[in-house]
């Protein structure tokens, strides 16, 4: 542990960062000892199906990192159960609708959030009480094209305005209300386009993921002074997935690329033009969406919500963790 929970005060500048800091800071070893004795319950084949294209994460990174994450969230979800029969105790109340508990996932377009995601759930799914795990992306509350079209928004997709963020904030209240059978739009990177009236209904989980570039994201505020929820007021625990910029734009052009060997050649790609040009056009593309979308969106609005998270997942090359930063209580 690089800053373990000191109580002495600091001796040099350096451990005065650590002790000043709002995080516990692990390096991937250490924070892998946290895993104790908690079973890996997914095989080599589960992960290579879990993890996104051009993801390397492997049965060991599941070990390393995602097993002491689930032991962590465990303590955290039993914590706030019984925390509720607590309340409803000292309220007398009985008959009181459970309520999901949500986990935020946020990041920069192309770090690997998706695949987090997806291993988290099952992961969570497994554990001894097999409780009911959702996963839903914020992508299905972009506008849809004709919308953004008509706003001039194309240039801006993924940035605060492009989403209906009472959209996201109606959606999360339903959930947290515990209402059965919830509606979350679909999104489709095929088409790059939302999926007219195409639903994943969200029924009462136990826990929910919701995972997005903007899900730490506050809004300016109205100009009638009213004071509006943000998303993360519904969160029990966020992540945010972190690397070095320059490291996430080459995540984003190989990427790229690749889907240009694969999901753009399909007829219905809204990319598929991208697959009939040659390499080094098509990498002047993936060069000035990064630039001028993606990159101006990590640094204007993503990076500064990073402050907001519980914990931190540093990555380094081939999206390894390299650091993992836990608030302190
Ligand atoms: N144009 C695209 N066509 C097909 N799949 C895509 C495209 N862009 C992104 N994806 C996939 O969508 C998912 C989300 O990507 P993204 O929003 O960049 O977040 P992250 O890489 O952090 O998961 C990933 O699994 C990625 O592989
Ligand atoms: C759809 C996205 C905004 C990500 O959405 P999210 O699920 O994080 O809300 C992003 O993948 C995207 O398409 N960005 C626009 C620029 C680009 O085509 O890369």
């Amino acid at each position: 542990m690089t800053n373990a929970a000191q109580t002495a005060e600091p001796a040099d500048a350096a451990s005065a960062a650590d002790y000043y800091s709002p995080y516990h800071s692990f390096t991937a070893e250490e924070w892998a000892k946290f895993r104790a004795d908690t079973p890996l319950t997914l095989t080599a084949d589960e992960v290579q199906r879990l993890r996104s294209l051009d993801d390397p994460i492997n049965l060991d990174e599941v070990r390393r990192i995602y097993l002491s994450l689930s032991r962590l969230l465990s303590t955290h979800v039993e914590g706030s159960q019984l925390l509720f029969q607590q309340r409803n105790r000292f309220l007398s109340l009985s008959d009181v609708t459970k309520t999901p508990f949500i986990i935020g996932i946020a990041g920069s377009v192309a770090v690997g959030k998706s695949t987090t995601a997806r291993i988290l759930k099952e992961l969570l799914a497994r554990w001894p009480s097999s409780p009911k795990v959702d996963l839903i992306t914020t992508d299905g509350f972009l506008y849809p094209n004709a919308v953004l079209q008509r706003e001039n928004l194309m240039e801006r997709k993924g940035f605060p305005e492009s989403y209906d963020i009472g959209a996201i904030l109606r959606f999360l209240s339903a959930i947290k209300a515990g209402e059965p059978n919830v509606q979350a739009p679909r999104y489709s990177h095929l088409t790059y386009d939302v999926l007219p009236n195409e639903f994943t209904l969200v029924d009462r989980p136990d826990i929910l993921i919701f995972e997005g570039i903007n899900v730490l994201q506050s809004r300016a505020l109205p100009a009638d002074g009213k004071i509006v929820p943000i998303v993360s007021d519904f969160f029990d625990f966020s992540i945010y997935i972190d690397a070095e910029e320059e490291q996430i734009h080459q995540w984003y052009v190989q990427r790229f690329m690749r889907l240009r060997e694969t999901a753009f050649r399909d007829p219905t790609s809204f990319f598929k033009k991208y697959a009939a040009i040659d390499r080094e056009a098509a990498m002047a593309v993936a060069e000035n969406l990064w630039e001028n979308i993606n990159l101006k969106n990590l640094r204007q609005n993503i990076l500064p919500t990073r402050p907001r998270a519980d914990l931190i997942l540093r990555k380094g090359r081939n999206h390894f963790v390299e650091t993992v930063s836990l608030r302190k209580l």
